[in-house]
């Protein structure tokens, strides 16, 4: 060891690393608070845990710090702590070389990548950590004095980034280390960078960097007092407070949601907390949260919400909106893992196979909260299921096979049985009425409107329950599915619903009037597929179906309005045999034939059907004309 002052030359890898820092990267130059800070507290940490077999190592100083100062006249920021210091020769190992493995590699990439834009060159740091080197992002030159314990002297490093440092002994009366960065200009008020000999700013990256990190970071602050008179003050600029790496059964649910509210700008309190440490071949913590309330523009393409990262305590990204499936964007909250490198990029996240793991792991432990949410607090299930249901429902409409098989339990729907209340599938199965194979469902706006629609008569008879579908997505999700339990979901409004007894006689009937019908359906015939009788209308006169495959009337409805025109849904009309109606319209025909009255009311029912589907007639004038015409014969 020597006491001298000596210089020494970089190794070629790191020099075109500190090339890099200083010549190509034009972003998130502000993160180099954050690495320092990073080391500051890592080298406390080692003391502290030395500290547990060797009492003596911390003499007097035991109260554990890491401190910030700025000299605003000669623009210099400085980082102290008083962690495990560093001798002569670890000095030199760790900060004049890179000792990383991965630095062969990491040259390599460098090289290929050089001359790309600088986002690029930010991405390949990401994946290899040279967080001191930072240092050199706003720094031209870089002093490191540090002590480790029960060494009598210090060690003083010194750089400007030229390809050389100096190293010496000096005097340190304290343990820990301390950095000095003389500021490049830009980065003083002189500058058009962040201003980085301004107290306020510098309080605000720690804010955003390091608000979590286990020990007090400190600086002095300089503030007015009621007489006008500037008074100087110590301020400890972060929380300390990473609720996540607590042990859940110490923590009471006020801290969480007070963490919730602040961590994450909620005014309201969140539905539920997801708290979890996982120590397996991936090691990490994460903290979610449901929130009550679902943000305005949740639905809409650019929401990007996400979770965000941390890397022992040390904030390394925000919205991270890839590590959740889509449907699942309602979630807040963060993972923190030592895996995690400091300065991971997007790009790199999403190709992180331990991030893919613990993706996995998040969607299946949200699920069976979800599930259990809905087991045993219905009443909270119900709140969420407002304000998130449809994402759920869309997740089951963009996945297929086991992940569709996790999602479809829990589905809420209204139903004719439910009472303004929701069900499950799994209880509408349970409630079925013996010999019923089908789950029967009915398309519409609201409940007022589905249970008057004449399609319902016959299920209303018999007493089968019918679920509501109100949302535009249902029947989308309900087509992706395709059964539940081995029962087909069958549309009301579809097909025919082989339910009555009376078949048969409608069907001879059918026989009988075939030419009647035949008449009408050429009349009609730009606009039905068929007309046939009606074995689903018990009191209305008529309704429109669609066939049993194919787009259904309100999916034409959807697709028109998001401007996807997938043509027209098959229109069957089906007349109540039963219904004044029909029989005023077998008389016309015995005595006219197809005439032109037949062919006006063929018009007009056509019309009235279309009405209750939501449909404008063609001609809504003439429309309106017909129906008044009619009420002044019958007057
Ligand atoms: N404040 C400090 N006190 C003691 N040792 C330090 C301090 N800062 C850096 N070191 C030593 O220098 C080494 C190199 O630091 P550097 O920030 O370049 O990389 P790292 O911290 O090992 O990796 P990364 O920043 O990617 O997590 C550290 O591993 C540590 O041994």
């Amino acid at each position: 060891m020597t006491a001298k002052k000596v210089e020494k030359k970089f190794q070629t890898e790191t020099q075109k690393m500190l090339d890099l820092m200083i010549n190509s990267i034009y972003t998130n130059q502000e993160i180099f608070l954050r690495e320092l800070i990073a080391n500051a507290s890592d080298a406390i940490g080692k003391v502290k845990f030395q500290s547990l077999t060797d009492s003596d190592i911390l003499g007097e100083d035991s109260d554990f710090e890491i401190w910030l100062d700025l000299d605003e006249v000669n623009n210099v920021l400085t980082i102290e702590d008083n962690g495990v210091g560093m001798t002569y020769d670890e000095v030199v190992e760790n900060i004049g070389t890179i000792a990383q493995s991965g630095s062969q590699e990491f040259l390599q990439k460098l090289q290929e990548k050089q001359a790309q834009a600088k986002d690029n060159a930010l991405d390949l740091i990401g994946q290899f950590g040279v967080g001191f080197y930072s240092s050199f992002m706003v720094a031209d030159k870089v002093t490191l004095i540090t002590r480790a314990p029960k060494q009598d002297t210090g060690v003083k490093w010194e750089s400007i980034g030229d390809g050389t440092y100096t190293i010496e002994e000096v005097d340190k009366p304290k343990r820990g280390t301390t950095i000095k960065l003389k500021l490049r200009e830009e980065f003083t008020s002189d500058g058009d960078e962040i201003d980085l000999t301004n107290r306020q700013n510098i309080k605000q990256l720690v804010k955003k960097h390091s608000n979590y990190v286990e020990y007090p970071i400190k600086m002095k602050v300089y503030e007015e007092n009621n007489e006008g008179e500037v008074i100087e003050k110590i301020e400890t600029l972060n929380d300390m407070k990473p609720l996540w790496i607590k042990n859940k059964e110490n923590i009471e649910i006020e801290k969480y949601n007070e963490f919730y509210k602040e961590v994450f700008n909620d005014w309201t309190e969140p539905l539920e907390v997801i708290h979890s440490k996982v120590e397996g071949l991936v090691k990490y913590s994460t903290l979610l949260f449901i929130p009550q309330q679902a943000p305005s523009n949740i639905y809409s393409e650019d929401f990007d919400l996400g979770l965000r990262l941390y890397s022992k305590n040390n904030f390394v990204m925000d919205n991270c909106s890839k590590i959740l499936p889509d449907y699942l964007r309602f979630i807040r909250g963060l993972i923190d893992s030592p895996d995690f490198t400091l300065n991971l990029s997007r790009q790199v996240l999403q190709d992180d196979k331990q991030l893919k793991i613990i993706s996995k792991t998040l969607e299946k432990k949200i699920l069976k909260q979800l599930k259990s949410m809905l087991a045993d607090n219905r009443e909270q299930y119900k709140e969420f299921w407002s304000e998130f249901g449809q994402l759920i429902k869309s997740g089951v409409d963009m996945t297929h096979g086991k992940k569709q098989d996790k999602l479809v339990d829990l589905l809420l729907f209204p139903s004719s049985y439910a009472d303004g209340e929701m069900t499950t599938l799994a209880e509408y199965v349970e409630r079925m009425k013996e010999g019923q194979d089908v789950i029967y469902y009915i398309t519409g706006e609201d409940e007022i409107t589905v249970e008057n629609m004449p399609q319902m008569e016959l299920l209303q008879e018999k007493d089968l329950e019918v679920l509501y579908f109100f949302d535009e997505i249902d029947e989308f999700v309900i087509n992706k599915l395709r059964e539940y339990n081995d029962m087909e979901f069958k549309s009301v409004l579809r097909g025919d619903l082989d339910l009555d007894e009376a078949d048969e006689d409608v069907e001879a009937e059918e026989d009988e009037v075939e030419e009647l019908l035949e008449a009408v359906e050429e009349n009609l015939a730009d606009k039905v597929s068929e007309v046939r009788l009606s074995k689903r209308l018990k009191s209305s006169a008529v309704c429109l179906v669609s066939g049993d495959v194919g787009l259904s009337m309100s999916m034409e409805k959807v697709l028109e309005k998001m401007n996807q025109n997938m043509g027209q849904a098959q229109r069957i009309l089906e007349i109540n045999p039963q219904h004044e109606v029909f029989s005023k319209l077998k008389d016309i025909y015995l005595t006219e034939g197809n005439s032109d009255q037949l062919a006006e009311y063929s018009e007009l029912l056509y019309s009235l059907a279309s009405l209750v589907e939501g449909f404008t007639p063609d001609d809504p004038v003439t429309f309106s004309n017909k129906i008044t015409d009619l009420m002044v014969e019958a007057i």
